[in-house]
């Protein structure tokens, strides 16, 4: 079973195509001609054009969003790394099916639907809006063994996909990924010191709040939990298996089926980055299918954008977890849309087109770049 899965997960990884450029051409060309200074709307405009891409037109389509909140508990709370227990996972998941946790509120000002996947939460879940995907009741404690077989990460990591699927099929334009589980910024503060190749000290933040004692002992866990399994970083599955999470598995499957299905998918904080740092890792294209929101407030965010080549749109040191910050971007998203559909162009309003001088503007900033460079040398 597990040698059919990996098989299998290979062969959709190979399945994946590039960006269209004839797409993206397109709709920069589109949004040079929109009566508005030259990329005035920055990397606003650049988010549409690579869903541009990602759809293969043009004539892009962003009307339903829908975020996909995978839930599920972690083992390595039983270390003391987490302010609340792992009760609290279960609690917040029922309470997205009942519409009112914080990513509903933001979603239904969005127009975006929530939809909470149980993919390893350990108590009782009982809200029939929750969908069952259970791998396991939360993972083991990665302080003492492996936090999952691989098996059950090739299942979770499958299980993200089929969702991403059975919900391009369904009529889903845009998805977000979001995430609930108490101690998964513990697994992910584990997966970016590994993957990043950076101290545990530098990666690791206080998650949902932790006192400076609390803080110690959770980057003591994740030294011992890294000792002990030594995962190799060019290795995602070893990765995943070892200090991973389920939460963490779907949210990979999600990003990899949003590349294979070509349907774009917005990340939130830390534990999004991590499972997009892995994808890339199964798949390298799959960074042209995910669309940045925001600059999260743990610390390893800031370097895991730069490894995945992406760049926020929102600095506002979010750390709710959830996809909040994702939904955030949706509005946004539809306010870029709207000038990018309906905008008059230079044509319409009888004023000659502005020359595009960006790459004279690169030029100059490389120029400027080397100057200071010189000049610090000589100094
Ligand atoms: O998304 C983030 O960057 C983020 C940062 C801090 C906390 N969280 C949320 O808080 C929970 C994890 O925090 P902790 O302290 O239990 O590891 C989990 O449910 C996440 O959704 C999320
Ligand atoms: C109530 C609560 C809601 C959350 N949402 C994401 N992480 C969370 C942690 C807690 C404790």
């Amino acid at each position: 079973m597990e040698q059919y899965l990996e098989e299998q997960l290979r062969c959709l990884c190979r399945s994946v195509r590039a960006a269209d450029d004839r797409a993206v051409e397109a709709a920069k060309h589109h949004w040079d001609g929109i009566a508005k200074p030259l990329h005035g709307l920055g990397r606003f405009e650049d988010l549409l054009t690579k869903v541009a891409g990602i759809q293969n037109t043009e004539d892009i389509r962003m009307d339903r969003k829908a975020v996909v909140v995978f839930c599920a508990d972690n083992g390595v709370v039983a270390e003391g790394v987490t302010q609340t227990d792992s009760s609290v996972t279960a609690v917040v998941t029922e309470n997205f099916a009942r519409g009112i946790a914080s990513v509903n509120r933001m979603a239904s000002v969005a127009g975006a639907d929530v939809i909470p996947v149980d993919i390893g939460v350990m108590g009782e879940i009982k809200e029939p809006g929750v969908r069952n995907c259970r791998i396991a009741n939360g993972t083991n404690n990665m302080r003492k063994e492996p936090a999952m077989s691989r098996e059950q990460a090739l299942e979770a990591i499958h299980t993200g996909i089929r969702l991403a699927s059975e919900l391009k099929d369904t009529g889903y334009d845009l998805l977000a990924v979001g995430e609930m589980g108490i101690g998964n910024t513990t697994t992910s503060s584990a997966v970016a010191s590994v993957l990043l190749q950076a101290p545990v000290e530098i990666v690791t933040g206080r998650g949902a709040g932790l006192s400076n004692a609390g803080l110690e002992k959770k980057i003591e866990v994740i030294k011992e939990a890294i000792a002990l399994h030594h995962p190799d970083p060019e290795d995602p599955m070893a990765v995943l298996e070892s200090v991973g999470g389920f939460d963490i598995a779907g949210m990979c499957g999600l990003m990899l089926g949003g590349a294979i299905y070509r349907i774009p998918v917005v990340l939130d904080g830390l534990i999004s980055l991590m499972a997009a740092l892995l994808a890339q890792k199964f798949c390298p294209l799959v960074t042209d299918f995910l669309l940045p929101s925001h600059m999260g407030k743990e610390p390893a965010c800031g370097m895991a954008m730069e490894k995945l080549g992406l760049e926020a749109s929102i600095y506002g040191n979010l750390a709710l977890g959830e996809g909040t910050g994702a939904v955030m971007l949706f509005p946004l998203l539809d306010m870029a849309e709207a000038v990018y559909r309906e905008n008059s162009t230079f044509e319409d309003i009888h004023v000659g087109a502005y020359q595009n001088f960006e790459e004279d503007a690169a030029q100059k900033t490389a120029h400027t770049e080397t100057d200071s460079f010189e000049k610090e040398e000589q100094a």
